[in-house]
């Protein structure tokens, strides 16, 4: 049963000028259970309208789909699940004045959940020593992960996170991260995360949903979303590059210089073609390596925007 199912699902807001803008459109979405699903997309492109369209907190488009979260159709199911979901849409608030411990004991005795629990979540984000600073001395970082802790009390099968390293330098970026993996690895959650850093996605994520445009581009496991959009480029380290390329490109393949005195050939050919070819005109290869491409180029090639 997958974690979170959303089907051709629509949103519109009305602009400033009462023109409709379309931030989800025909939006499909799967995540499986288990493990850390990225949601990846520039700004604008849906990530925080389809979270909370998920979590019922904004109504889609009549007749435009459907959406699941832990098989219960949303917005008609959500009260019977919600108690196994925990969310962090946004900067989380809490009391400026009241202790991080503070904030979230108020947080748990609303919530019905033994204030063990709040120890155990302190614990997870690890905020235990700083536990009884007061908030408004914490650092973003710190703030982020207490928001974390929150959305953990209820101990939920699905965690969502928005954007949960916005605004965070690179130590508290490195924390969260960590945090992340270690929760979708614990066997019983599924995070679902929301970024438009693709080094974010790439080191924390196990599969990933693309968005451009309110429209899913791509999805599948992180490192096979990145073999399909693979260049196919081959780099050739070779003694004479000049003459190399001269040689490959009158076989008919496509070949560039690298600044660094390279050949890159293009296109995915047989590397075994490419050494046969150069070795019959004297040219002995050194190395021959295929171009992987990072998040990064892979995205630009599926939506040819920058992110
Ligand atoms: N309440 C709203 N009223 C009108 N337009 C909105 C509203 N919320 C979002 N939008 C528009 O919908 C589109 C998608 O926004 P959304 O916030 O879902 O994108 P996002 O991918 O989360 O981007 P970001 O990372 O910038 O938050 C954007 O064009 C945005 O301006």
């Amino acid at each position: 049963m997958p974690a979170v199912e959303m089907v051709g699902v629509s949103k519109t807001y009305r602009g400033r000028g009462g023109q409709p803008l379309k931030a989800l459109d025909g939006l499909d979405m799967v995540v499986g259970s288990g493990g850390v699903h990225g949601l990846l997309g520039p700004n604008g492109s849906g990530k925080t309208t389809s979270i909370r369209a998920l979590l019922g907190l904004v109504g889609v488009d009549g007749g435009s789909g459907t959406m699941k979260v832990l098989d219960q159709p949303v917005p008609s199911g959500l009260p019977g699940v919600i108690g196994d979901v925990g969310a962090m849409v946004e900067t989380p608030l809490f009391f400026p004045g009241f202790s991080g411990r503070r904030n979230l004991r108020l947080l748990a005795e609303t919530a019905g959940v033994p204030s063990a629990r709040v120890e155990e979540c302190l614990e997870l984000v690890d905020l235990r020593e700083r536990a009884d600073d007061r908030f408004k001395g914490y650092s973003l970082g710190m703030k982020q992960r207490l928001g974390i802790a929150a959305a953990l009390l209820k101990a939920p099968r699905l965690l969502i996170l928005d954007e949960p390293s916005n605004g965070l330098d690179p130590a508290g970026i490195r924390d969260v991260r960590e945090l992340i993996r270690r929760l979708g690895s614990d066997g019983r959650t599924t995070v679902l995360v929301s970024s438009h850093l693709l080094a974010e996605i790439q080191q924390v994520c196990d599969s990933v949903t693309i968005l451009a445009r309110g429209r899913r581009v791509a999805s599948g496991p992180v490192a096979e979303v990145l073999s399909r959009a693979g260049t196919g480029d081959v780099r050739v380290v070779v003694p004479d590059p000049a003459a190399a390329a001269a040689v490959l490109s009158a076989a008919g393949f496509s070949v560039s210089p690298t600044p660094d005195g390279q050949v890159l050939v293009h296109g995915a050919p047989a590397p075994g073609q490419i050494t046969r070819v150069l070795a019959e005109h004297g040219h002995y290869v050194e190395e021959l390596v295929r171009v992987t491409p990072d998040l990064e180029s892979a995205f630009l090639a599926i939506t040819g925007e920058r992110a």
